[in-house]
């Protein structure tokens, strides 16, 4: 079941929900020891990351132990300020004391797989089966919060409605080619990885969005609103602000 939570703006979810991700992670940290996140691009995702640097309570994080993923990945060179990996560190992983053997990018196109993004999720796939648990079904680590943004259309990390990728069920990685939302190339968690977190939280804002939020809260399939497959195993958790909630 999706639990719905809207906030008066933007500003005031984006507040909230860096409260709420810092909590999470304490939480996490205080039951298991560590804490893992699985970050997401956008000026939503990247707009939580700055109100989480900026709070007093960030510090009640321990962040050098804590994982840190990625759920989708635009695939441009290393340190392009349109990398996903690039906005994350200047909003926040900078300027926390993160373990650098804990952060877990995504190739650049100018890394070890070359500009071949297959192989670029192929070896991201590889990352995350590194830090599965013996006998998950799903070939990825235990993750406590994955964050996702909306698109207009209704994508999510970079699964584009109706496409291979959205109905992917295999890989827990692809390379998505041909993109609508640029870059054309991404790397891109698919559902069957998203769905393995604990936790999924859609976070949205403006207008534009209140179709696609709409769409998938009436039960779109995820092939027509790619967000609608986004579920956690243990909750799901919209965070809208009151535009992007104005048709739900
Ligand atoms: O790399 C990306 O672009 C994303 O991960 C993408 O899925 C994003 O979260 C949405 O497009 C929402 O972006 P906005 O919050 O900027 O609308």
């Amino acid at each position: 079941m999706s639990r719905v939570v809207v906030h008066a703006s933007g500003e005031l979810l984006a507040a909230a929900a860096a409260a709420r991700l810092i909590t999470k992670l304490v939480d996490a940290q205080a039951e298991r020891g560590e804490a893992s996140v699985v970050l997401t691009g956008g000026r939503t995702g990247i707009g939580v990351l700055e109100q989480v640097r900026r709070s007093p309570a960030r510090d009640a994080v321990d962040w050098s132990r804590v994982d840190v993923y990625w759920g989708d990945e635009r695939f441009l060179p290393a340190g392009d300020p349109e990398r996903n990996e690039t906005q994350a560190r200047e909003a926040l992983l900078d300027h926390v004391a993160v373990d650098p053997q804990r952060v877990h990018p995504v190739a650049p196109s100018d890394g070890e797989h070359g500009a071949d993004a297959d192989a670029a999720a192929a070896g991201y796939a590889e990352v995350l089966a590194a830090g599965a648990a013996q006998g998950s079904s799903v070939a990825v680590p235990h993750f406590d919060v994955l964050l996702l943004g909306v698109g207009e259309e209704g994508h999510t990390a970079s699964l584009f409605p109706d496409t291979p990728y959205v109905r992917e069920t295999e890989r827990t990685v692809v390379g998505v080619h041909d993109c609508p939302k640029p870059p054309p190339t991404r790397i891109s968690l698919t559902l069957p990885a998203i769905q393995a977190a604990s936790e999924v939280w859609l976070m949205t804002t403006g207008e534009a969005k209140a179709e696609p939020v709409a769409a998938a809260l009436r039960g779109a399939t995820p092939e027509e609103v790619p967000a609608a497959g986004a579920r956690g195993r243990d909750r799901t958790l919209w965070l809208l602000d009151a535009a992007a909630a104005a048709k739900a």
